[in-house]
């Protein structure tokens, strides 16, 4: 399903974003793929250009700068003639630490984490409504439940679930046809998860991260609304009360009147 798609992959320089990047092109996608470290962005090009992608390119550089969020996706649009889809994976280095009131360490993880997906999103809209293209949106079960030592990355995956899931009712009220996947993963076995997590969390074997990766893909192509992996996590997810709540929320909305009186941009 994939084959000569136009792909963005963010923080594909190691980890899950760069194993989506190989099923990618071992698909015959056309790939572009950033993360800030040039020369492990190089290696994964010319990885996935081995693997058969119909073409690979690099553009490094930091999502602290929404600058060059914004950059990437219409330097990418440049370079494929056009977007398919936009996976956004990256995420600011995690430290495992209890709340020490350093806010401006906040507001960095928020911007990596949460506005620079919202800044590449808003970039990458109008190409995508031309292919009815896809975007597909990396998160945790941390951005579902709650675990102590990371408040910041537990606000920024909340923050991605809050406006990704009200965009995705917007797009539905407005017919426009742009799926968004939110991927809610588990621990999974990245070099820098079990890392991070050593010492610290005990007696979880995590998930392999090439397995992920196929499951994120997935989800994006059949244009799911949500994926969960290791499945096993679905249960804490599921939620039932929310999901009549929000059907009733939409029935006291008068759809004809706001979809007269505003355009999606
Ligand atoms: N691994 C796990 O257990 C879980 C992971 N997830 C989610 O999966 C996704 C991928 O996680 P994982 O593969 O483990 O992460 P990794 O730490 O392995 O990779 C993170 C990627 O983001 C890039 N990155 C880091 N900082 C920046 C920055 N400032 N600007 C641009 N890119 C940056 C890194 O490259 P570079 O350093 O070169 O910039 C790297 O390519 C994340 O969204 C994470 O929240 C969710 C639940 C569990
Ligand atoms: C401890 C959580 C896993 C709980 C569990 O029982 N899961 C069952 C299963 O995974 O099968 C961890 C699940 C997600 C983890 C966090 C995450 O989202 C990724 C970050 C990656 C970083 O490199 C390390 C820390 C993380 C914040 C990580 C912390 C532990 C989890 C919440």
């Amino acid at each position: 399903m994939l084959q000569g798609k136009r792909v963005i992959v963010t923080g594909a320089s190691t980890g899950i974003g760069e194993q989506i990047a190989y099923h990618l092109a071992r698909m015959g996608a056309h790939l572009v793929v950033t993360a800030r470290t040039e020369a492990k962005l190089k290696k994964v090009i010319s990885e996935c250009l081995k693997l058969g992608a119909a073409s690979a390119h690099f553009i490094p550089g930091t999502m602290e700068d929404l600058v060059f969020a914004e950059q990437v996706v219409t330097k990418a649009g440049k370079l494929m003639g056009g977007l398919d889809m936009l996976i956004l994976n990256h995420i600011a280095p995690v430290n495992l630490r209890f709340f020490n009131g350093d806010v401006a360490s906040i507001r960095k993880v928020m911007d990596i984490n949460f506005f620079s997906y919202i800044t590449m999103t808003s970039a990458a809209l109008p190409m995508l409504k031309v292919t009815n293209g896809s975007i597909v949106v990396v998160s945790s079960i941390a951005g579902k439940l709650i675990t102590p030592l990371i408040a910041d990355y537990s606000a920024a995956k909340f923050a991605l679930d809050g406006f990704y899931s009200s965009l995705q009712k917007e797009l539905q009220l407005m017919n426009v046809n742009i799926s968004i996947t939110l991927c809610i993963l588990g621990f999974i076995n990245t070099d820098s998860a079990v890392k991070s997590l050593s010492g610290i969390v005990e007696n979880i074997t995590p998930s392999p991260k090439e397995e992920c990766a196929v499951e994120i893909i997935k989800g994006g192509a059949l244009r799911q609304k949500v994926i969960a992996y290791p499945s096993s996590i679905y249960i804490s997810m599921w939620n039932p009360i929310r999901t009549i709540q929000e059907y009733f929320i939409l029935l006291t909305y008068n759809i004809d009147n706001i979809t007269r009186n505003q355009q999606f941009s």
